[in-house]
């Protein structure tokens, strides 16, 4: 479904380096997680994935379903089936949650041709997918984030998610700054979220996220590379091992 292939990629003003080479293949109904040090690409590796400005692409590919991504706009890769849950979700002033998600699933809806969500369908949606998050109504009534918790971001991410009913599901650091109940609430989101037609790549500093969230595939990143692939295992010997024992025993 996502096929990265030698990715390298500069940071436009610097010119520095940062991706040297990312190969990584997410197939449908699989979850991927990338862990790896501080520093080592992985945020990098989502944005570029998003179509954020100030990176430049010197060398590879990315296609979903064979399509190009890199040549699409943020929006088109949106309505192409790709969700981002940023590290930092970013606060809307003015923007009423709910029109928000009603007007993000708007629009891809029309992108894809589809007729509009009625507005009893969508409330009966955005409530029962809220509930199962534990965000209230008042919540919803809000401007996007604004004034909301850490977790309260990150559930709301999560709830934009089973909103939009991606392809192809982006987390970038999800469970940071989560309670222990909180971090359950996301992972149950994303598990309801499973099927054989998505795929997911989760990017994590944590095991604990993925005793919860059980990925078929663990990738290892480090200084702008995937310099390891295993199964769940890997996850645990990171934990146990750290990442320079691992690097170790790459190099
Ligand atoms: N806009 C920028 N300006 C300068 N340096 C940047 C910028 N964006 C990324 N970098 C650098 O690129 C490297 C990779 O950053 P990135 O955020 O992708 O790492 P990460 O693996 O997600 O790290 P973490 O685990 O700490 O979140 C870091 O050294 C970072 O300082």
């Amino acid at each position: 479904m996502l096929e990265i292939k030698g990715l390298r990629v500069t940071l436009e003003e610097e010119g520095k380096e940062i991706l040297k080479g990312v190969d990584l293949t997410v197939e449908a109904g699989k979850v991927h997680a990338i862990m790896g040090p501080n520093g080592s690409g992985k945020s990098t590796l989502s944005y570029v994935l998003a179509g954020r400005d100030g990176y430049e692409v010197t060398a590879g590919s990315v296609t979903l379903d064979g399509e190009d991504v890199l040549e699409l706009e943020a929006e088109e890769r949106a309505a192409a089936g790709m969700f981002l849950a940023f590290q930092y979700p970013v606060e809307l002033p003015g923007v009423g949650n709910m029109t928000f998600l009603r007007t993000a699933m708007n629009a891809q809806r029309k992108a894809r041709g589809e007729d509009e969500i009625s507005a009893p369908e969508f409330l009966k949606m955005v409530r029962e997918k809220a509930k199962a998050l534990n965000i209230d109504n008042e919540m919803l009534k809000r401007s996007v984030n604004v004034g909301f918790s850490g977790g309260e971001k990150k559930r709301n991410e999560i709830l934009q998610m089973a909103m939009l009913e991606p392809r192809l599901c982006i987390l970038d650091e999800t469970d940071s700054g989560l309670d222990v109940d909180a971090m359950r609430l996301v992972a149950d989101g994303v598990n309801a979220l499973r099927s054989p037609d998505r795929g997911f790549l989760v990017i994590t500093h944590y095991q604990r996220l993925l005793d919860h969230i059980r990925p078929d595939v663990v990738h290892i990143m480090a200084d702008g590379r995937i310099v390891e692939t295993g199964g769940p295992e890997l996850a645990l010997r990171v934990e146990t091992e750290g990442y320079a024992d691992i690097a170790k025993s790459v190099a």
